[in-house]
């Protein structure tokens, strides 16, 4: 049983050297385990280096989303998520309210998933983040970068996820089953600066949560993106070259049964310059069942939610954020 502690106010996030979680030695990956651990149970935000992407396909990633942002909103529009059964292709200015209830986000974004058999059966049911990836005709070159910065920011994620199940008192391979066919979303995301005149500051990305297991973010050198902490002030989550900011999902808070925090962050484009980020968000397989870890829950400290699939969770925030907006047209 890991006893669970209120959080404490962080005021700062920490930037944690991945460089161990790839040592053959055990007792160096529970190093890093141990860092995450500790501030996961705290505001559920950090920095990782050494992390093993290199930093040029990052930087060539940016300029495809530039590229991207920079077509014809005809081109844009051909490929509107609404035209994909599971979601995937261009999200048009002002389709998510990520503060549900809230003004509209002031962003546009792309999205693709895992490359998946067509006829596999979750493609053929039309679930959420299953297949139907929409590319624009436009771009040649794109999706072929696209797919290979995927496929690094995907392994990526496998390794994290195999610490973060060491630092949860797991055997390290306990995610590897629900990673073979996951939910696994790269989205590229533009905010553009307010707009002349503006009277108030409107809100790149409002207040949320991550819905998944952990987002590994990438973002430019602008700055925008702030994070909540236990004592609800907003602290800055400042551009650190070379780094990825990391963060818990609700998913793994709900596994751990609230003692790792999925914790609220939003984005502000205050600038006169537009901002670009690449959030890649692994969710695990839709069929998989969230229920308590039997390490988080106990007698004094009972399950607080039901147990769940990982597809019935996510399809009920798209419909929150994105409201009637996310059906196929
Ligand atoms: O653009 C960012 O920095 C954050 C985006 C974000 O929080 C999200 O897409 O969930
Ligand atoms: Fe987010």
């Amino acid at each position: 049983m890991i006893p669970y502690t209120p959080p404490a106010t962080a005021r700062t996030l920490p930037v944690i050297d991945f460089a161990d979680a790839f040592s053959p030695e055990k007792a160096r990956r529970e190093a890093v385990a141990w860092e995450i651990h500790k501030i996961s149970r705290d505001v559920g935000f950090f920095y990782i280096v050494n992390h093993g992407v290199p930093q040029a396909l990052v930087d060539s990633q940016f300029d495809w989303a530039r590229r991207f942002f920079a077509l014809p909103q005809a081109g844009k529009s051909a490929i509107d998520m609404r035209r994909s059964p599971s979601g995937y292709g261009y999200e048009r200015m002002g389709a998510q309210a990520l503060d549900e209830g809230s003004p509209a986000d002031l962003k546009e974004g792309f999205q693709f998933g895992f490359d998946i058999a067509p006829d596999h059966p979750y493609v053929q049911r039309g679930l959420l983040r299953y297949g139907h990836n929409l590319w624009p005709a436009e771009l040649p070159g794109f999706e072929a970068h696209s797919r290979r910065y995927y496929d690094a920011l995907r392994a990526l994620s496998h390794r994290l996820l195999s610490v973060i199940a060491l630092s949860l008192q797991l055997e390290e391979d306990f995610f590897e089953p629900i990673l073979q066919t996951p939910i696994a979303t790269q989205r590229m995301l533009h905010y553009p600066p307010q707009p002349q005149g503006a009277q108030d500051n409107r809100i790149g990305a409002g207040a949320h949560t991550d819905w998944g297991l952990v987002t590994l973010l990438a973002q430019d050198d602008i700055g925008g993106l702030e994070v909540r902490n236990a004592d609800g002030e907003w602290i800055r989550a400042a551009p650190i070259r070379g780094s990825f900011v990391v963060n818990i999902g609700d998913l793994l808070q709900r596994w751990s049964n609230d003692l790792y925090h999925s914790n609220f962050h939003r984005v502000l484009n205050g600038g006169t310059a537009p901002r670009y980020s690449l959030p890649f968000f692994q969710d695990g397989d839709q069929a998989c069942t969230v229920a308590c870890l039997p390490g988080c829950c106990s007698a004094a400290r009972p399950a607080r939610y039901a147990p769940c699939t990982i597809g019935d969770y996510l399809d009920m925030k798209v419909r929150e954020t994105f409201g009637a907006a996310s059906a196929p047209a």
